[in-house]
C-alpha cells in the first residue's frame, strides 16, 4: 500500500503491558484460536453501530453508503484474510489509542484473571475487551486501513504489525470509509483460508449480530452467512432454546448456558422488547465497582449504549444480561436524560417484576436450579432489600440462610423458617458473625439449641447491611440472638430445664457485683444470663446498638463510631462461676477480666492486649 503522499512509516512501541498480553495469548489461546475471527466480526460489527448512532446527530457520516455490513475477503495466493467494515473507523489518533496500548483497566485485570486453563482464558478474553491482538494468534503479520467517517480520504492510515514489539504507522489515503483489518496468517493456519471454515466459525459465533456479515466466494461474489436480523424482533414462536442460548453466548461469552430467558414484548402507546438472560455462573468482576455488567439498549434495533449506571434494572440485580429495545424513546437519548425519563421507569420497574417473578417460580419448581442461581448471585441479591425497599418483601422471599436446622449444609427461606416456628414464637432469630463457624459455634445459640429453636446464621459481611434494613418478613419481626435481653418465655422444647428468670443464689449475685466492680466502665453492665447453658460468659449489646461484628465492620471501613458498652452475661449454673462464687480467696479481678476477654474472642473479636489476655490466663491455671 505504498503512496506516494504517505509519509515515511513511523515506528511506535507497543505499551509493556501489550507485549505481555501478546505473548500469554498467543500460548495460552492457541487451542481456541477461532475466537480471533469472533473478535474481528465484533468490532466490526460495534464500529458499524457506532456510527448508525453518530448519523443519528449527523446524518452526513454516512456518506452515499448507508448500508452497515461487515465483509470477509479471503487471498489463498498472499495467505491474506480481510475482515472489513463500513463503520466509524479511526484517525491516527484513535489508532495509536487502541492498537498499541491496553487503556482499558479492564485489560490488566485480565492479565492477572489468566489461569492458564485454556478454556477459561478464552472465555475471559472478550469479557476485557482485549480482542483484538487474538489476531496475533493465527497472523505473522497485521495491518490495519482505516479511515475515520466524516473525515477525507487522504487522512487515511495505515497500521502494521508482526506482533514482536513495535508497529508502524503512516498516512494512507482510503476512499472508503472504515476500517479493513488483514491477516497475514502465520505457519500452519491455511485452515483459515478455507470458505467452508469461516463459515462455520462466523455462524457459531456471530449469528445473530444484526448486519449482514458476507464472506467473498471464488467468483467474489458476496453471500451473507450469519442471520443478520435482531433475535429479539423475531416471534417467541419460531425461536429455539439453542437460538436463545447462542444468542446469549454471542452476548456474553459466557460458556455456560444461562438458567433462564424472558423474552417480552410490550405494546400499546409505549412499547419496547426486552430479552433479559440469568446466567448460571458469577462473572469475575461482578463485585467491582466498574463492573462491565448491564444491560444493552436499543432504539428501534440501533444500539445505543450500555446501561453501566443501573438505569433499566437496579444495581442488585446487575447479574443480569440482555438488552431492551424500544420503539418511543428518542434515538439521541443520553445518559442524562436517561436519569429523568418516565418510559425508562417503567421499563425498569417492569424488568424488576419480570426478574423477581421469574426467580419465585424457579425457586418453587425447581429447587436445584435455584440452588445453583443462589450459589452463583445470592450474595448480591441480599442488596435488595437496601437498595429497593419496595420489593424488600418480595426479595426477602428469595433469599435463603444458614440455620441451625438440619446438618448444616442447606440453605432455608423465611418463609420455611416461619412454616417450622414454635408456637408462640414471635420473632425471626438471626445471628451474625465473621464466619459460618465462628456463627455456629457461638455461645449465645446454647439455649436456642438446647430449647430446639432455629436461629438463621449470617456469617455475609452484607448480612449486616441486610438485617439493618429488613426489620421483618410476613409480619414477624427479625431479632438477633446477640442483643439485648432475652425472653424466650417458656418457648420451645423442654423449657422447664430453664426458668425464665435465670436462677441465681445469693452467692452468685454477689459475684457479679464484685465482677461488676472489677471491670468498672469496660462494661455497661454485669449480669446474669439465660442464653447459656455450657460457657460461662457472653457478651450481649443493646437492642438499638450496633452488633459486635457491624462494629469492627464499621470501624474498618473507617467509622467513627460512639463508644458503645457491651453487657456482660454470666452463666450461674457454670462451674466456674460455681466455684468463684463459693470461694473467698480467688482473684476476681483476673477471674473478671478473663471472663470479658474470652467471650470478646468468641464473639470473634480482637483483644487490645492479647499478650495480657493469655498471661493471666496463665497465671489462673498455674
Ligand atoms: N473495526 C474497527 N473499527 C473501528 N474501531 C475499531 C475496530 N476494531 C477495533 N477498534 C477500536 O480498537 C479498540 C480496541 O479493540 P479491542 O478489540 O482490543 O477491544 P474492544 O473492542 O474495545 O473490546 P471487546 O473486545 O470487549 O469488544 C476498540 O474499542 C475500538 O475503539
Amino acid at each position: 500500500m505504498s503512496n506516494n503522499d504517505a509519509q515515511a512509516a513511523e515506528t511506535h512501541e507497543f505499551q509493556a503491558e501489550v507485549r505481555q498480553l501478546l505473548d500469554l495469548m498467543i500460548h495460552s489461546l492457541y487451542s481456541n484460536r477461532e475466537i480471533f475471527l469472533r473478535e474481528l466480526v465484533s468490532n466490526a460489527a460495534d464500529a458499524a453501530d457506532r456510527l448508525r448512532f453518530e448519523a443519528i446527530q449527523d446524518e452526513s457520516l454516512l456518506e452515499d453508503d448507508p448500508k452497515p455490513r461487515v465483509s470477509i475477503q479471503v487471498d489463498a495466493d498472499a495467505r491474506t484474510l480481510t475482515i472489513s467494515d463500513n463503520g466509524v473507523g479511526m484517525n491516527r489518533e484513535d489508532v495509536i489509542d487502541n492498537l498499541g496500548t491496553i487503556a482499558r483497566s479492564g485489560t490488566r485485570r485480565f492479565l492477572d484473571a489468566m489461569t492458564g486453563d485454556q478454556k477459561q482464558d478464552a472465555q475471559l478474553i472478550g469479557q476485557f475487551g482485549v480482542g483484538f491482538y487474538s489476531a496475533f494468534i493465527v497472523a505473522d503479520s497485521v495491518s490495519v486501513h482505516t479511515r475515520r467517517a466524516g473525515e477525507s480520504a487522504d487522512q487515511g492510515v495505515l497500521w502494521r504489525s508482526d506482533g514482536k514489539g513495535a508497529f508502524t504507522l503512516e498516512q494512507a489515503p482510503r476512499e472508503q470509509r472504515g476500517t479493513a483489518v488483514t491477516l497475514h496468517l502465520a505457519e500452519g493456519q491455511d485452515e483459515f483460508l478455507e470458505r467452508q471454515r469461516l463459515r462455520q466459525i462466523v455462524r457459531r459465533y456471530s449469528d445473530h449480530i444484526a448486519l449482514p456479515i458476507e464472506l467473498e466466494d471464488e467468483q467474489g461474489e458476496m453471500e451473507t452467512v450469519n442471520q443478520a436480523s435482531a433475535l429479539w424482533m423475531r416471534p417467541k414462536s419460531e425461536i429455539s432454546d439453542e437460538d436463545y442460548q447462542q444468542f446469549y453466548q454471542q452476548l456474553t461469552y459466557d460458556p455456560e448456558p444461562p438458567l433462564e430467558w424472558l423474552h417480552n414484548k410490550v405494546e400499546g402507546n409505549q412499547s419496547y422488547t426486552s430479552l433479559l438472560y440469568i446466567p448460571a455462573q458469577r462473572p469475575f468482576d461482578l463485585f467491582e465497582a466498574d463492573t462491565q455488567q448491564g444491560l444493552r439498549l436499543y432504539v428501534r434495533r440501533v444500539f445505543i449504549m450500555e446501561d453501566r449506571e443501573n438505569r433499566l434494572l437496579p444495581r442488585y440485580l446487575r447479574f443480569v444480561r440482555g438488552l431492551v429495545d424500544s420503539d418511543d424513546l428518542p434515538l439521541n437519548v443520553s445518559r442524562e436524560l436517561l436519569q429523568h425519563n418516565r418510559l425508562i421507569d417503567r421499563i425498569r420497574s417492569a424488568s424488576v417484576k419480570r426478574v423477581l417473578d421469574s426467580l419465585e417460580r424457579m425457586a418453587r419448581d425447581d429447587a436445584e436450579r435455584y440452588a445453583r442461581f443462589w450459589s452463583s448471585f445470592g450474595t448480591v441479591l441480599k442488596e435488595g432489600p437496601v437498595e429497593d425497599p419496595g420489593n424488600a418483601e418480595k426479595v426477602a422471599g428469595l433469599l435463603r440462610f444458614h440455620s441451625t436446622h438440619g446438618d448444616g449444609g442447606q440453605t432455608v427461606s423465611l418463609a420455611d423458617y416461619l412454616a417450622r416456628r414454635h408456637e408462640g414464637q414471635t420473632a425471626i432469630y438471626y445471628l451474625t458473625g465473621e464466619s459460618l463457624a465462628a456463627v455456629r459455634n457461638s455461645p449465645h445459640l446454647e439455649i436456642f439449641r438446647q430449647r430446639d429453636i432455629e436461629v438463621l446464621l449470617l456469617a455475609e459481611p452484607i448480612d449486616e447491611w441486610l438485617v439493618a434494613h429488613l426489620s421483618e418478613y410476613d409480619g414477624v419481626p427479625l431479632q438477633s440472638v446477640a442483643k439485648g435481653d432475652l425472653n424466650l418465655d417458656g418457648l420451645g422444647d423442654s423449657p422447664e430445664e430453664k426458668p425464665e428468670q435465670p436462677e441465681t443464689s445469693e452467692p452468685v449475685d454477689a459475684l457479679i457485683g464484685r465482677i461488676r466492680e472489677a471491670l468498672g466502665d469496660q462494661v455497661s453492665e454485669v449480669r446474669a444470663s439465660s442464653r447459656l447453658t455450657d460457657s460461662p460468659a457472653c457478651i450481649v449489646v443493646g437492642d438499638d446498638e450496633f452488633g459486635l461484628n457491624m462494629q469492627r465492620m464499621l470501624k474498618a471501613a473507617g467509622h467513627e463510631l460512639p463508644q458503645q458498652k457491651p453487657v456482660l452475661e454470666i452463666n450461674p449454673q457454670h462451674s466456674i462461676i460455681e466455684r468463684l462464687a463459693a470461694s473467698d480467696d480467688a482473684p476476681i479481678d483476673e477471674w473478671a477480666t478473663l471472663l470479658l476477654e474470652q467471650s470478646v474472642l468468641m464473639d470473634g473479636g480482637r483483644l487490645d492486649d492479647p499478650a495480657g489476655f493469655v498471661r493471666r490466663m496463665n497465671r489462673l491455671l498455674d
